[in-house]
């Protein structure tokens, strides 16, 4: 049967009385997230629009990362890797939409962004809970950013529970030591609420495994993977300072810092150092 005049017939049991049943948008609260765009700006500023969408959205995915990252920790503590490699996939296809997103607000003017910004106050990224949990989930704990938060106890709580919890990579090098692998005790009894730093005698460990990969699949799949989730976050950081470039050029921040200098020093920052490092090594 074809389309005729370019409309679709409604198959007769498509559901049009929704008044007591289940609808789409009462499923997903778009009231409540279609509501939630309000501009600041006044005379509203168009493209204000494209800028808190452009978060919102980055937010979403937020928590839909960290909720898998967490999950995946869990997996790792109860030797489920299968389990949390498939999380870790997951989290690997938002990365990328995440930073393919970026070219949406490029779109966005230097003098466009320049004639709302002055709307935005001291409101900042650098104030975003999310995703200063999935930098602690990674490992990347820093105790001195919880001040920040604790005008909203939600946020800062999420961020201690966090802090306080052993990382992913922690939870990966204990699984790893159960085994059989020769983790140093150092890093299985470390402080977990201290930023993880480069452990030379984990090179060796990493070392074996890939030179060993078939014997070693999981652990192997598994440093691959972990490899892939920093390779992705340093690529979001990264589009994050070039269109920090390109719009406010060196200006100072909104939430107080340097601008640009302070973004550009993240780039420094590392998740999981040792797998980096067995690169040098392999073949030698
Ligand atoms: C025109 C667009 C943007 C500009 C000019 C911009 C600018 C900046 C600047 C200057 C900082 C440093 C902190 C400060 O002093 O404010 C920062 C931090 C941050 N921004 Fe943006 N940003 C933009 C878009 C975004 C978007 C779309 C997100 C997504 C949620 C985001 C997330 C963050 C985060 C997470 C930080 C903290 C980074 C860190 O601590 O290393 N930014 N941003
Ligand atoms: N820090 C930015 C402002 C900014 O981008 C922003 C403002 C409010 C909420 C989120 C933001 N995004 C990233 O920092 C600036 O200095 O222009």
């Amino acid at each position: 049967m074809t389309v005729e005049k370019n409309t679709r017939k409604l198959d007769k049991g498509i559901v049009r009385d929704l008044s007591s049943r289940m609808s789409y948008g009462a499923y997903l609260q778009l009231p409540t997230l279609l509501s939630a765009q309000r501009p600041v700006s006044t005379p509203e500023h168009h493209d204000e629009m494209l800028f808190i969408i452009q978060h919102q959205t980055t937010e979403l995915w937020l928590k839909l990362v960290l909720h898998e990252l967490r999950s995946a920790a869990e997996h790792l503590r109860a030797d489920r890797l299968g389990t949390a490699l498939k999380g870790i996939a997951r989290v690997k296809h938002i990365q990328k939409t995440l930073t393919e997103q970026w070219s949406v607000l490029a779109t966005l003017t230097p003098t466009e962004y320049s004639q709302f910004r002055g709307f935005l106050g001291n409101s900042s990224g650098f104030q975003s809970s999310q995703y200063r949990a999935v930098e602690f989930v990674l490992g990347n704990k820093n105790r001195k950013m919880l001040p920040v938060f604790e005008s909203d106890p939600e946020a800062h709580a999420l961020l201690q529970e966090v802090l306080e919890a052993p990382s992913i990579y922690d939870e990966f090098l204990a699984y790893l030591h159960r085994q059989g692998f020769d983790v140093p005790a150092s890093v299985l009894n470390r402080d977990v609420t201290r930023a993880h730093e480069f452990v030379p005698e984990l090179v060796p460990v990493f070392k074996h495994i890939y030179e060993n990969a078939s014997d070693n699949w999981g652990a192997y799949e598994a440093c691959e993977e972990l490899v892939d989730l920093e390779d992705n976050f340093q690529l979001w950081r990264f589009r994050h300072l070039r269109t920090v470039q390109r719009t406010i050029g060196m200006k100072g921040g909104t939430g107080g810092s340097s601008g640009a200098a302070f973004l550009q020093k993240a780039l420094e920052l590392t998740f999981f150092p040792e797998l980096f490092a067995v690169r040098t090594e392999i073949g030698q």
